[in-house]
C-alpha cells in the first residue's frame, strides 16, 4: 500500500535491452519532495533506471520492462497512460546542457508553446517565474532575446532546468546534471537542488560522491542491475550495511 507522501515507486522491476537483463528485480520507494541520488559503477543500471520514471526508454529498440512503475500509486506503464502527459508530469534534465539554438525567452517557453499557450503576459509572466525558480533570472534578464548558445555552460544547464520547471512538472529527474561543468557552476546547481526540493521530488544519478552526500537525503547503490542498498544518504555514507556499498564507497571499486 502506497502512503500518502510516497511519490515514486518501483515494485519488481527488471529492464532488458533484447537479451541483456539490465534491472534486476528493483524494489524503491522514494518520498515526495526528497532528492534521491543512485549512485554506483558505470554500466550499473542507474541512467537506465532513471529514465523508467518518464519512459524515455520507449524510444530503444528492444527494450522493454515487466514490474511496475508507479507515479503517486498509478502505474506508468500501463496502456491507458499518455506519454506527453507523464512527461509534463516527469521533466528531465540531461547532462550535458542542451538548449535549443533559440532565445533563452524561447527555450523556456518552449514547452508552454508546444501545449498551445500563446499569450505573451502567461509566457512572461513563466519565463520570469521558471527563472527565478532555477536561480538564473539575475543573469539573464536583461537579455532574454539573447541566444541561449551564448551563455556559459553552467547558465545553460540552469536554462535546462528552467525549461523543464516551465511546464510545472512534480517530478525531476537529473541525469549527472553537473559533471560536464566547472567546480563553481557545480556548487551552484547544488545549490539549487536544495531549494527546488521544496518544490520537487527530485531523482539525480550522480557520480560524485561527495555530491550525493551534499545534495540527497536518499542515496540507492546500483550495482551490476541490482539495487544493493538503499537508505538515508548519512546512514547510507557513514554506516552501510553490505560490504559491496563499502566497498564502492571507499573506492575499492568503480
Ligand atoms: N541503448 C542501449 N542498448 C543496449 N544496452 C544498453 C543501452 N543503454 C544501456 N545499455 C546497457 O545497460 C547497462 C546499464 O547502462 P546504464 O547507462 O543504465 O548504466 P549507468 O549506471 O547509468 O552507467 P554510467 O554511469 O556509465 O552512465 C550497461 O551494461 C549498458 O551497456
Amino acid at each position: 500500500m502506497s502512503k500518502k507522501n510516497d511519490k515514486l515507486e518501483a515494485l519488481d522491476l527488471n529492464a532488458y535491452y533484447g537479451d541483456f537483463h539490465a534491472l534486476k528485480g528493483i524494489n524503491i520507494v522514494m518520498e515526495e519532495k526528497a532528492v534521491t541520488a543512485f549512485i554506483g559503477p558505470s554500466g550499473c543500471g542507474k541512467s537506465t533506471f532513471l529514465r523508467t520514471f518518464n519512459r524515455m526508454n520507449d524510444y530503444i529498440d528492444g527494450f522493454r520492462v515487466d514490474g511496475q512503475i508507479l507515479l503517486d500509486g498509478r502505474d506508468i506503464y500501463q496502456k491507458d497512460v499518455r506519454v506527453d502527459e507523464l512527461r509534463k508530469e516527469v521533466g528531465m534534465v540531461f547532462q550535458k546542457p542542451n538548449p535549443f539554438p533559440k532565445s533563452i525567452f524561447e527555450n523556456v517557453v518552449y514547452g508552454l508553446k508546444i501545449q498551445g499557450i500563446k499569450k505573451k503576459s502567461v509566457l512572461e509572466e513563466a519565463a520570469e517565474q521558471s527563472l527565478r525558480h532555477a536561480a538564473l533570472w539575475e543573469e539573464v534578464k536583461d537579455k532574454l532575446d539573447k541566444s541561449a548558445l551564448a551563455l556559459s555552460g553552467g547558465q545553460q544547464q540552469r536554462l535546462c532546468i528552467a525549461r523543464a520547471l516551465a511546464i510545472s512538472p512534480s517530478v525531476l529527474l537529473m541525469d549527472e546534471p553537473a559533471s560536464a561543468l566547472d567546480p563553481i557552476s557545480t556548487a551552484k546547481i547544488e545549490e539549487l537542488i536544495y531549494d527546488l526540493k521544496n518544490d520537487y521530488t527530485i531523482v539525480i544519478v550522480t557520480h560524485n560522491m561527495q555530491q550525493a552526500g551534499r545534495v540527497s537525503d536518499h542515496t540507492a547503490f546500483f550495482y551490476m542491475g541490482e539495487l544493493v542498498e538503499y537508505n538515508k544518504t548519512k546512514t547510507m555514507f557513514t554506516s552501510p550495511k553490505e560490504e559491496r556499498t563499502q566497498n564502492y564507497i571507499t573506492g575499492r571499486f568503480g
